[in-house]
């Protein structure tokens, strides 16, 4: 390894001079190509898979539309201040390929950076110690904008006779000990063999990913996204490409990451946000343990259905309907009409079917007329169409239904009792106890409003049985037009929106590509919701069983066998824990291995020499105790903090945070969430506060306090709070 400080200048210099030579070719290219655009000239997508190909007739053509795309992408780059290029390959012998987040040819269409997902690439990632690819020396360029400020050398094929310097002491621990913020940051340096592979996978069928906290599997399944759009951008770009995460706090901790890359036309959604399209509207508000759980399951099909026949009017007029013309009485009892409705049914939706059951029970009454009274058929027809009680009738057996005004009918314990028989007793009471809020009648000190997430899937599952009321479809198209979506809408979306959408057609959009995060949590009914986005789409689904905090876990595995069943698939498990120490990983995995003992247990990269931190405090003393390890953690690290603690302590703590003189001090830095809320994020250090509280509050007890607990990027605090019944498995 070369050390002087004279030799690194020289060698930064070198790496400068590329780098100049680069953006200079770029700006020509761009604007000449700017201008060949402003001339009218149709501008194809290139062929980049292609990358290294000899120039031929259409090179030219090809490099100006190259230029376009490049300077597209370049716009999206400039606004994150992203460095251009980011690695070098030497290869043997004496051929030298530079990488970076787009590719840049020079006037005679050489490369002079490599786009890091075209194949010319691949050995920047894929080369080993051990399988070298033919690359002697890696190297990682670290840019401030368009200035060469570092480098960091692997050695990779010592047995190659090589005069190359090498500096540094290798990029990917450089990048793992740097302090974090408070977004997501891209790995596009020094993403790993393992890794490469599953960003890579064919587009086809369903890739899945998995692997113990801190593998990478996020970061990694947006290079993915990133990649997949490289790859297929006209399919991709016109069907659209989703990701799915489990929150919003998530959604904006990773959103930095595709546009650091380039890419701007995906769309993000939480999960609680997956049905906007139908319903207009989004949810953040998760409901308690036991009504999660019933509200998750696939039981709630059977729900929803029998909900939706239950007459609004609980009335035996309500069941059968009575039409008087000339004195004679026509009638059709309960089973004539339930029969109709299921032929109705049969062929179309609820909110679409009003007008042929209407017909079918005109038909129906007409046919009981005695044929020895006389009547043109036409009048008889037409008094029967008009007849008062039959409209009447009518309002109260096919009402136009909305999902919400169905749903909130197990607000009524008597209702769930009814449609809900296949239920236990105690789901139902839960599950008439999560509706309260709607009859105003919430009990307790926590006042719950509103629809909560897993209330999304089922009102999506009721928009997909009703049909859309047409009103709904108004107020939604509004919505949208008013711009106050909760989601980014891309370039992509607003162009798919475009469409002209049959008048019967519910206006859900699909996508080309579904990439779902944290994927264990998904419920069999969220399932549901996300498969009608995507009926003919390939997936990315990435998660980890061992932190799930859906307890029916034998439903959601059979969720997703049902969807990986239908075509091609691929698995790819990572192996190597980029996030947590091995002291604080260690502890973690002896709290998850007791409940759950095939969890997957990366093994971690790194490791500080710190054990984690353990104390315990009372109830009474928690404020000072808090105080104390929040100080003392700020002064280890000079990163984030979170406070990771039950739901019920969120708010106090929440508000001692915010009002404390001495951790004011720090605040900019300083985050409290619930073990939820902490899902896939991470902080450099953590402060566990009261794990058996957490085991007891939230669904996946000791599932989610492992997530709790592989949070930390450098340091953890655990403070138990009047109780430690957790530590039994650390004995
Ligand atoms: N190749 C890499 N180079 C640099 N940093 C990496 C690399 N792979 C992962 N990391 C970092 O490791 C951390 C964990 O990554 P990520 O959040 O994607 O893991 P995960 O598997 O999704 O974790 P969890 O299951 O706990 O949510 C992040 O800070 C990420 O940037």
């Amino acid at each position: 390894m070369s050390t002087s400080r004279a030799d690194l200048e020289r060698e930064i210099a070198l790496e400068q001079a590329h780098v100049d030579k680069v953006y200079a070719n770029l700006n020509t290219a761009t604007a000449n190509a700017k201008s060949m655009a402003r001339q009218g000239r149709e501008i194809f997508l290139s062929d980049r898979t292609n990358f290294l190909r000899e120039e031929d007739s259409t090179a030219l053509f090809e490099r100006d539309a190259f230029a376009y795309q490049a300077a597209r992408r370049l716009a999206v780059l400039d606004s994150e201040h992203e460095g251009l290029v980011f690695g070098r390959i030497d290869l043997s012998p004496d051929e030298t390929r530079y990488i970076g987040r787009i590719g840049v040819r020079d006037k005679e269409y050489e490369p002079l950076v490599i786009d890091w997902r075209a194949p010319a690439a691949e050995p920047f990632y894929r080369a080993t110690q051990a399988e070298p690819m033919g690359v002697v020396r890696r190297r990682v360029l670290r840019c401030r904008d368009d200035r060469v400020v570092g480098i960091e050398d692997d050695l990779l094929d010592g047995s190659a006779e090589t005069s190359l310097p090498i500096f540094g002491e290798g990029a990917l621990m450089a990048a793992l000990t740097r302090a974090r913020g408070r977004t997501m940051r891209d790995i596009v340096a020094t993403i790993q063999a393992e890794q490469d592979e599953a960003i890579r996978a064919p587009y086809q069928g369903v890739t899945i990913i998995s692997g113990g906290p801190g593998t990478g599997k996020t970061v990694v399944a947006l290079h993915r996204a990133a990649y997949l759009l490289y790859t297929n951008r006209a399919r991709l770009e016109k069907g659209g490409v989703l990701v799915v995460g489990p929150s919003n706090v998530f959604m904006n901790y990773i959103e930095r990451v595709l546009p650091s890359l380039g890419e701007d036309s995906v769309t993000l959604k939480a999960i609680g946000s997956a049905a906007n399209d139908v319903l207009g509207f989004a949810s953040e508000r998760v409901d308690d343990a036991a009504s999660a759980t019933v509200k998750g399951s696939l039981s709630m099909l059977d729900v929803l259905r029998r909900l939706v026949r239950l007459p609004l009017i609980d009335h035996p007029e309500a069941l059968r309907v009575r039409v008087t013309v000339k004195g004679e009485v026509l009638g059709l009892g309960e089973a004539e009409l339930n029969r109709i409705r299921d032929h109705v049914l049969a062929s179309t939706k609820l909110n679409r079917g009003r007008a042929m059951a209407f017909d079918a029970v005109v038909q129906a009454l007409l046919r009981k007329f005695p044929d020895d009274v006389s009547i043109e058929p036409a009048e008889l027809e037409e008094r029967v169409r008009e007849h008062p009680s039959l409209l009447m009738f009518m309002n109260a057996w096919w009402p136009t239904l909305s999902a919400t005004r169905v749903l909130a009918r197990l607000a009524d314990p008597a209702v769930v009792a009814k449609v809900g028989d296949r239920l236990t007793a105690d789901e139902r009471t839960a599950l008439a106890r999560s509706y309260a809020w709607v009859a105003g009648s919430d009990e307790g000190a926590e006042i719950v409003r509103g629809w909560s997430v897993a209330d999304i899937a089922l009102l999506d599952e009721l928009v997909d049985i009703l049909g859309q009321a047409p009103d709904e479809a108004e107020e939604i198209d509004l919505f949208l037009e008013g711009g106050d979506v909760a989601e980014v809408l891309t370039t992509a979306d607003l162009l798919r929106q475009e469409r002209a959408r049959e008048p019967d057609e519910d206006p859900v959009t699909t996508y080309a590509h579904i990439l779902v995060d944290e994927g264990q949590d998904v419920t069999p009914m969220q399932w549901r919701m996300l498969r009608r986005r995507g009926p003919q789409s390939s997936w990315t689904i990435v998660g980890d069983p061992a932190q799930s905090s859906y307890p029916r876990q034998d439903e959601t595995a059979a969720a997703m066998a049902d969807l990986v069943g239908r075509g091609q698939s691929r698995t790819f498990t990572l192996s190597t824990n980029y996030r947590s120490p091995s002291e604080v990983f260690e502890l973690a995995a002896k709290v998850i291995t007791q409940v759950f003992p095939d969890a997957d247990l990366p093994r971690a990269v790194r490791s500080t020499g710190v054990e984690p931190h353990l104390d315990a405090t009372s109830s009474a003393d928690l404020h000072g105790a808090l105080r104390e390890h929040l100080i003392d953690l700020a002064g280890q690290v000079n990163g984030t903090i979170g406070v990771v603690c039950p739901p019920s302590m969120l708010k106090d703590v929440q508000l001692f945070v915010m009002e404390d003189d001495r951790l004011r001090a720090f605040e900019d830095r300083l985050i409290v969430v619930t073990p939820l809320q902490a899902k896939g994020l991470e902080y450099d250090g953590v402060l566990v506060l009261a794990p058996d509280r957490i085991v007891e509050e939230v669904p996946g007890r000791e599932r989610v306090l492992y997530v709790a607990l592989t949070r930390a990027t450098q340091r953890m605090t655990i403070l138990d709070v009047d109780t430690s019944t957790w530590r039994a498995p650390l004995d």
